[in-house]
């Protein structure tokens, strides 16, 4: 081999690196890093240091509440729903079947309930004519385990209400009625009167004829008590105790969209990548289209040229599609001299009580009168479980007897707010699959009931964030029976598919209001757009 072989094969090789070296160069050049723009924050919750990883969901205000003022709400852009498929709809299994927390009470059994009339809903006008209604549903599905108990519940109502006619209490049109239900039941309070614990000793003193009931019930006594207030921080400012609780969902959409975006230029694989992890998240196939459309046409005209612009980018198509414009307020604010009325549904175990108590505090903490209805008859440790939080939050309670008819107590409780003035009643139900024709046919009945003596400012459908698509189909059901007004997804701690809340809206055009970041009392936290995408990011 001659010497200009030699030189012309170095030559070679020395331009083949160079060309090498350029080419790293170039690309290194078209990444975009990352590293730098998310530094970890040390944050403090309570004397506890944490690490937030997530950027921190921090909401800027604190929570709002609005009137409902006795009207509808205004109705948000109506979703293309598929019809709702219910699939059992014989047998009436007892509720807590399946449910994701132990039950620790016998099973009702549930049978068909009959429902008023339509040409009932008119008496709306006339609530005292009404508590009759209330009656004579639950007096319509005797034939379960517990009559007796559920005759003599549906009488209290009218008890609690002795200005009103009280022979219209015994008139009941109920095809089917107890023997119970004609005897004066206001006579025994003992086994029919629900529980009323009012911690604000400003019960009217204007209606002795309604003092018996309240402190007659054996199990009203213990609520009755002198509940120990605790101490409730004030909402504002609160919520940053909130941060890093997202973290799970900020690695599953946050990290991952950013990393693809910040590769540069995005080919059809990227493309399928960005499609896949937004699928996998939990947003549903429309929202997921829609921020992949979004995404391509803003970087087809404005191509990212830095972590910052990527991020922007990213974040200004999220909170876009989470709609900021609805109106997430909590219409839980007293309207013409009425108490509001939240109704609190959902499947089991969903956190339905915990987040009643939780928002019962909020409530409590901005200086209003707070009083709970433990709508939740199947199991008498529900109504515990709400009348704990009653008392840790000065709120009042009015229960029933286990296995007492849902709809009575609620429409007891309402009595009793308008009757003590409070300025919001909050009912909590029971969970119940929304498989369950029976079921979900009781929950409308709840809320029928209720507004015969008062309008139902708000229905809260509480998800769990954790079950996924699932979560969904409750939401259809639940929609078409109650007509939900807003969304509290719980336990969005506890999952990396955050993307549930695009799922939700989109599906059902209503708002999620709030959401529940944790088991304590205070990890419920206003929903908003920017901050949730901020937390994410
Ligand atoms: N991690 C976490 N746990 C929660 C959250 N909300 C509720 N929980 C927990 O979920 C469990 C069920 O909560 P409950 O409030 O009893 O649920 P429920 O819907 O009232 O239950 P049923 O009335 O039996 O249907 C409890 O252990 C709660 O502490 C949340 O946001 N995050």
């Amino acid at each position: 081999m001659n010497t200009e072989v030699i030189i012309g094969i170095v030559v070679a090789v020395v331009v083949i690196l160079a060309l090498l070296a350029l080419g790293i160069v170039l690309r290194r050049r078209r990444q975009i890093s990352l590293k730098d723009t998310t530094p970890d924050v040390q944050v403090t919750d309570g004397s506890t240091p944490q690490v937030d990883r997530s950027g921190g969901y921090q909401a800027g205000s604190g929570f709002t509440f609005s009137q409902g003022g006795g009207t509808t709400v205004a109705p948000p852009p109506e979703p293309v729903r598929p019809p709702v498929e219910r699939t059992e709809t014989d047998g009436q299994p007892a509720v807590g079947d399946d449910a994701s927390v132990p039950r620790d009470s016998a099973q009702r059994p549930v049978t068909e309930v009959a429902l008023p009339e339509i040409d009932d809903e008119p008496e709306t006008a006339a609530p005292e004519t009404a508590a009759p209604e209330t009656a004579a549903p639950e007096a319509a599905a005797p034939e379960t385990a517990a009559p007796e108990t559920t005759a003599p519940e549906t009488a209290e109502p009218e008890a609690a209400a002795p200005e009103a006619a009280p022979a219209e209490v015994e008139d009941t049109d109920s095809p089917v009625v107890e023997p119970e239900t004609t005897q004066p039941e206001t006579t025994q309070p003992e086994t029919t009167t629900p529980a009323v614990a009012q911690p604000e000793a400003s019960t009217p003193a204007e209606t002795p004829a309604a003092e018996p009931e309240i402190a007659a019930p054996v199990d009203a006594a213990d609520a009755a008590v002198t509940p120990p207030r605790e101490e409730i921080a004030p909402t504002a400012g609160r919520l940053g105790r909130l941060r890093g609780r997202l973290s799970r969902s900020q690695g599953a959409i946050g990290k991952s969209m950013l990393g693809l975006l910040g590769a540069g230029d995005l080919d059809e694989d990227s493309w399928e990548e960005i499609e896949d992890t937004l699928v996998m998240a939990d947003l549903g196939t429309a929202a997921t289209s829609a921020v992949v459309e979004r995404l391509r046409t803003e970087l087809a005209t404005t191509p990212v040229r830095n972590a910052d612009e990527a991020r922007a980018l990213l974040k200004r198509v999220l909170v876009d599609q989470l709609h900021p414009e609805m109106d997430r307020s909590v219409r839980a604010l007293p309207h013409a001299g009425a108490p509001a009325v939240v109704l609190v549904v959902g499947v089991n175990g969903t956190g339905k009580t915990t987040t009643t108590g939780k928002l019962a505090r909020v409530l409590v903490a901005d200086g209003r009168r707070v009083l709970l209805g433990a709508a939740d008859t199947f199991r008498a440790a529900a109504a515990d479980q709400l009348q704990t939080w009653g008392e840790r939050v000065g709120a009042g309670i009015v229960r029933g007897k286990e296995q007492a008819d849902p709809a009575s107590v609620a429409f007891d409780a309402v009595a009793k707010g308008i009757e003590d003035g409070v300025d919001v009643v909050m009912i909590d139900t029971a969970g119940r699959l929304h498989t369950k024709t029976g079921l979900m046919d009781e929950l409308g009945k709840v809320k029928r009931v209720v507004e015969k003596k008062a309008p139902v400012d708000e229905v809260l459908l509480v998800l769990d964030s954790t079950v996924g698509q699932n979560g969904l189909t409750q939401a259809r059901v639940f929609a078409e029976v109650v007509d939900i007004t807003g969304v509290v997804l719980t336990k969005l701690d506890g999952t990396a598919k955050g993307g549930i809340v695009f799922h939700v809206q989109e599906e059902l055009g209503v708002p999620v209001k709030l959401v529940g970041l944790g088991e304590g009392a205070d990890d419920l936290a206003p929903f908003e757009p920017e901050a949730f995408v901020d937390a994410l990011l």
